[in-house]
């Protein structure tokens, strides 16, 4: 599978590194279902930040966990990289997670009891791995960490602590970041922050970012924007601005379900 997509630097991508492909997920039955997705069909480019974007309930979230293998779905496919998530198990979902897959959450989910550079190795810890020296100063380097980190988190401000969390999602080097509303709790200055962290990892590291957000202000950092409306796809912006988000999503329809 291939795909291009030109960007301000026309650069071309060869790689996807995740796709949902006519995703179907509906939660209860019969007359209380709800069909958070709907025949969703979302692409995501290696090496790219797209940020996803959408009414509260057009599924989103949904999306996230069904391309990051936390929930299963009930119709379509969930590919990483080469990967059919849907032929996966709870077991296997599980491993590769851990393995390929990084995540930053709006509520940090750091562990209270290690310090910022426990937490930052965390992902390796638990699959048993070491950090490579190098990559692991370079990170600490990158998100302004090295004089916090004998720190535990309740030692740390709100956006110390989502660079905690953006290190720990970038130290397994995994094919992808999931950021949930990871600016949600920051001030705008401590989020330009963690934005700008997300930004040069795909920037100059080539990682691979999928952000959710409400903010037109966060989703404009991105290569791209991905809009869902009712469960669908529902078109994308490239090299988008504050502006051309919030002109696009005036014009998404979301009566479905009003
Ligand atoms: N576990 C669940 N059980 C029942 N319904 C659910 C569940 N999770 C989500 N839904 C419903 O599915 C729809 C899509 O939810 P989802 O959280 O994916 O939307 P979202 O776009 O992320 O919303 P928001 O922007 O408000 O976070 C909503 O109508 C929601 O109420």
């Amino acid at each position: 599978m291939t795909t291009t997509l030109t960007t301000s630097t026309t650069r071309l991508h060869a790689a996807v590194a995740a796709q949902a492909q006519d995703v179907v997920k509906t939660y209860g039955r019969g007359e209380t279902a709800v069909h958070a997705l709907d025949g969703a069909t979302v692409t995501i480019p290696a090496g790219t930040f797209t940020a996803v974007m959408g009414p509260s309930g057009s599924g989103k979230s949904t999306l996230m966990h069904a391309l990051a293998g936390l929930d299963t779905v009930d119709a379509g496919r969930v590919l990483l990289g080469d990967t059919d998530l849907t032929d996966l198990d709870e077991e296997a979902r599980t491993h590769l997670r851990r393995r390929r897959i990084g995540f930053v959450f709006q509520a940090f989910n750091l562990v209270p009891s290690l310090t910022a550079a426990e937490n930052i190795v965390l992902p390796l810890t638990l699959a048993g791995d070491k950090a490579d020296p190098l990559w692991l100063a370079e990170l600490v380097e990158m998100v302004g960490l090295a004089d916090r980190l004998t720190h535990r988190p309740t030692e740390l401000s709100g956006g110390q602590q989502q660079r905690v969390a953006v290190a720990r999602a970038l130290v397994a080097r995994p094919d992808i970041v999931f950021a949930d509303e990871p600016t949600g709790n920051l001030d705008s200055r401590a989020g330009e922050a963690v934005l700008g962290f997300l930004r040069s990892a795909a920037t100059d590291l080539g990682q691979t970012i999928v952000m959710v957000t409400h903010d037109p202000v966060a989703a404009a950092h991105a290569d791209r924007v991905v809009f869902l409306a009712d469960g669908r796809d529902a078109g994308e912006l490239t090299d988008p601005t504050t502006a051309s988000i919030l002109t696009a999503m005036a014009g998404l329809d979301t009566t479905k379900d009003a």
